[in-house]
Parts: C-alpha cells; sequence; structure tokens
C-alpha cells in the first residue's frame, strides 16, 4: 500500500516511511492510495476472534511491506497483552440498542492505548531495522501524551517530547505524563491552548532542517498508524453486534476528528455503518462547520472534558479530500483560506458528501452532568465526561431512529475526571492499581511559553538524535 498527501505535493510513500514521517512534508496528511475492502464473508469470520488477531488481520492490507507484515501479529499480541480487560474493547448496553464500547481498559486509561501501544511496537522494530534513532514530539489535550509516553518511554532509540496546555488538563491526566522518571521522557507545559500546541507541532514538521536535524516523527492522529489502528473496534464491535448483516451507528466524542475518522475508515473498507455521530463539547466547530459548511475555529472553551478543548480539529483534512473526490487543489485552498482569514467554506457537493455520512452534535456542560446522574440512575454505569457527550449524543439519534443500534465510543476511564464525575453522582471513583500508586511520585515538567522557537530550542538540546 502506498500513501499521498492530502495536499498533493509530498512523495508518495509506503507504509512504514509514513510511519516514521507523522505530517507531510507540505503540511497535509498522509492517506491511502485506496482503502482495502472487507468482503461481508471476512467481516462475519472476524466472531469469536481475539482482539490482537483482529487487529492483524484488519490492518494488514494497509501494511503490505513484507517485513512489517510478517511482524504484525506479534506486535498486536503484545500491544494488547497488558489490557486489563480480556475483551480488550468490550460492549456493555446501557438502554435500548444503546452500547457503550469501553476503550478505557488499557494502561492510561483511555482509548489512545489502544493505537498507541500497538504504534509504539511498530515503531521501535522499525527503527531497530533500520538502525536509526527518532524524536517523537506530540501535542496532547491530556490523553495522548500520557498514551505515548507508556509506550515509548525507556526504549533506547526514542526521545518522547510531550506539549500539553499548562493548568488544561485534568490533575491525573497531568500526573500520569508528569510522574514518569525515565530520562528519555520530557513533558512541556506550554502557555497555551491544545491548539497552539498543535500548530507548534505541525510547524515543526515544516521546519525541514530541525526536522532533520531532530529525526522528528508523531505519534497523534495525524500519523495515519494511528488512524488505522483505531478502526479496529469499529469491526469487533460491529460484528458482535450482528454485522455485517446488520447496520450500526456510532456516536463519537470528538476533538481532532482522528477517533471518529477511524470511523468513517471502517465504513470505507465494507463495515456497515449508518450514522457516524460527531459529539463535540462547547467546542463546536464540528458541530457548526457540518450545519453551515463554514470550517471556522473559534477560541477555545475550557470545559469539564478537557480532552475534547479542541478548535483545529486536523483530521477533518482527511475527510475533506476524500469528500472534494481527493482533490488536491481544493483542499490547498481551504487550509490556506484558514491560515490568512480563519477559516474556510466547504463547497456544496463535499458538505453534502460529508452530511450524508455524519451528523453532529454540541453538548453543552450541563447536559453532560445530567447526562453522567441519568446513565447512572437508570443504568448503574459510570460515564466519564467525554464519554457522556457521546451517549448523549447516541440518545439524541436514538429518539428519531429507535431501530438502529448505537455503539457510543467510551474514550476514558471516569476516574480521570474524578471532580466532574462527584458533580454529578456524589462521589469519585476509583483509579486502577498501579496506576494509583505511581501517581504519587514527584512531578517533572518544564514551563515554557508558547513560542516556536523556544520549543525547538528546547528539544533540539535534549533530543539525542540531534547529538549525532
Ligand atoms: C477522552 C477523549 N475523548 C475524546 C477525544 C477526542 O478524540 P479525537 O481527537 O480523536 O476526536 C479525546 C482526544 O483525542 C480524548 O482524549
Ligand atoms: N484529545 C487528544 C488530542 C490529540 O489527539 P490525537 O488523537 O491527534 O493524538 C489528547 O488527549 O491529547
Amino acid at each position: 500500500m502506498r500513501y499521498l498527501s492530502t495536499r498533493g505535493e509530498a512523495a508518495q510513500l509506503a507504509f512504514e516511511d509514513v510511519l516514521l514521517a507523522g505530517l507531510a512534508t507540505d503540511g497535509g496528511l498522509y492517506a491511502p492510495l485506496a482503502y482495502p475492502h472487507v468482503a461481508p464473508g471476512e467481516i462475519a469470520a472476524l466472531a469469536g476472534v481475539p482482539y490482537a488477531e483482529a487487529a492483524a488481520r484488519l490492518i494488514a492490507p494497509f501494511v503490505s511491506e513484507a517485513a512489517s507484515e510478517a511482524g504484525l501479529p506479534g506486535q498486536a499480541e503484545a500491544a494488547y497483552a497488558s489490557f486489563r480487560h480480556r475483551a480488550i474493547a468490550p460492549l456493555t448496553q446501557i438502554a435500548d440498542n444503546l452500547f457503550v464500547l469501553e476503550l478505557f481498559h488499557g494502561p492510561t486509561l483511555a482509548f489512545k492505548d489502544l493505537a498507541m501501544q500497538l504504534l509504539g511496537r511498530m515503531m521501535n522494530d522499525l527503527l531497530e531495522k533500520r538502525n536509526l534513532r527518532a524524536t517523537i514530539v506530540g501535542a496532547t489535550s491530556g490523553d495522548t501524551g500520557a498514551a505515548a509516553i507508556e509506550a515509548f518511554r525507556g526504549l533506547p532509540r526514542v526521545d518522547v517530547f510531550i506539549l500539553y496546555p499548562h493548568g488544561r488538563v485534568s490533575e491525573v491526566q497531568r500526573r500520569q505524563m508528569t510522574t514518569v522518571a525515565d530520562d528519555n521522557v520530557h513533558t512541556i507545559a506550554l502557555q497555551g491552548t491544545f491548539d497552539d500546541a498543535q500548530n507548534i507541532l505541525k510547524r515543526l514538521f515544516r521546519n525541514k532542517p530541525f526536522r532533520e536535524r531532530v529525526a522528528l516523527a508523531g505519534v497523534n492522529s495525524i500519523n495515519w498508524a494511528r488512524v488505522v489502528a483505531q478502526m479496529v473496534y469499529y469491526f469487533t464491535s460491529g460484528v458482535a453486534l450482528g454485522a455485517p448483516h446488520r447496520r450500526i451507528s456510532y456516536a463519537v466524542p470528538t476533538g481532532n476528528f482522528g477517533d471518529v475518522l477511524a470511523g468513517y475508515i471502517a465504513k470505507r473498507m465494507g463495515l456497515p455503518v449508518d450514522r457516524l455521530i460527531v459529539a463535540t463539547n462547547a467546542n463546536d466547530i464540528l458541530a457548526r462547520a457540518l450545519a453551515t459548511g463554514r470550517y471556522e475555529p473559534r477560541g477555545v472553551t475550557p470545559t469539564q472534558s478537557p480532552s475534547m478543548d479542541i478548535q483545529v480539529s486536523s483530521n477533518f483534512e482527511r475527510l475533506l479530500f476524500d469528500a472534494t473526490g481527493r482533490d488536491h487543489a481544493a483542499v490547498r485552498a481551504a487550509f490556506a483560506s484558514l491560515e490568512q482569514s480563519g477559516a474556510f467554506e466547504i463547497p456544496p457537493a463535499p458538505l453534502e458528501a460529508i452530511r450524508a455520512e455524519f451528523e453532529a452534535l454540541s453538548v453543552g456542560e450541563a447536559q453532560t452532568t445530567a447526562e453522567i446522574a441519568r446513565t447512572w440512575r437508570e443504568a448503574g454505569y459510570v460515564l466519564d465526561p467525554h464519554t457522556a457527550t457521546g451517549v448523549r449524543a447516541a440518545r439524541t439519534r436514538l429518539e428519531k431512529d429507535p431501530a438502529t443500534p448505537v455503539v457510543a465510543l467510551s474514550t476514558a476511564h471516569p476516574a480521570k475526571f474524578p471532580e466532574a464525575i462527584e458533580r454529578a453522582i456524589g462521589h469519585r471513583p476509583r483509579l486502577p492499581e498501579p496506576l494509583a500508586a505511581r501517581l504519587e511520585a514527584p512531578e517533572r515538567f518544564t514551563v515554557l511559553e508558547n513560542d516556536e522557537a523556544r520549543v525547538a530550542a528546547f528539544i533540539a538540546e535534549r533530543a539525542r538524535a540531534a547529538q549525532i
């Protein structure tokens, strides 16, 4: 399989090079030349298959270089071995035709682990094969950072630098990142928002001398390997509920648009997905874009679902690329307009194409708290605040179409957000061990101003790849 940039001005690459490249050199995101097709019989045959094996089967066509494909089953087996639930991503029913897909049984209690544990192994094996080092720089609104640190800590070929918005993640999220003692891990509290952090990250990728000097690699969902690994749980949950013989909708708490894009990829591959429901918090750029056709970031509002406090949803670019019929010039024009005037209009045909598959709902703070309380009262089940936005959106969908099952993706363990849960149901969930004990360790982080040059200098001084 080969990959092209959404902006059409970077070289086409094979999977292994995309894995290390992260963002394309033209500022675009890599997408496969074509989506592999999974036939209905192959989907049905996933029933009862262990998650790691399903992952290896579904991801293999995207990988396709002989060496990588051969390593995939072992990497997947190892990636999911440490999960606290045998099913890896189990489903729980909380109301008629409403299911919660629990994606928080990995080491850092968020859905990021499902991709990051695999990505860590793929990247490490590739670096060893090529005898290379890499400097991973990641931007996080709370969960990607911890998952990346957990996946790459202690690896001799990698240094990890994580930028998180200072004072804008939960205490548990912060401690998950800052209490790690491995000296290849560097946590930066950026004086800005997640969007500022992601903006710096993208600018670093476009800074050729820096990129080459530190052997820059990325593990945010701008890296294709991240979203493709997230596609797997749409298939496993769909099959558990009757796919390929039954259509299913998915409600996805959304920020950077990676997770819901993974559902779209599953649909392109042949999973019978009915609706993809984008749930946002007050940071509602996607809900506004779908309603009005205008993609226009506004200032970020802090909420009780901080990981979704995002206004620039990077993976929307991949969707726009497909919706325009893979028109590089249209994508370039849209993102040039975003850079120059702070917005772009989605042309009518692509907007219709997007609306045919996606819908969106913005869920406010009071509704989020009410949803956590309701689900606790009616089902005895504790939702984290991000998941609550998805469940609220799923219920809205079920009011319109009660016959089609909706899977709401549960993207984080509620114990990561104890204040929000206590506010809604009067008590705090417990953090699973051994994480709870580790979070007592001393914290280590550096506060940096929101300045690309300052961040670049900090990284270049410490990255071992830059010292070779
Ligand atoms: C708990 C949680 N829910 C939802 C999201 C949104 O996911 P995405 O950025 O893939 O849209 C995030 C961040 O990515 C998250 O950490
Ligand atoms: N919510 C994310 C933001 C980054 O998303 P990613 O999927 O692009 O890594 C986080 O928790 O960091």
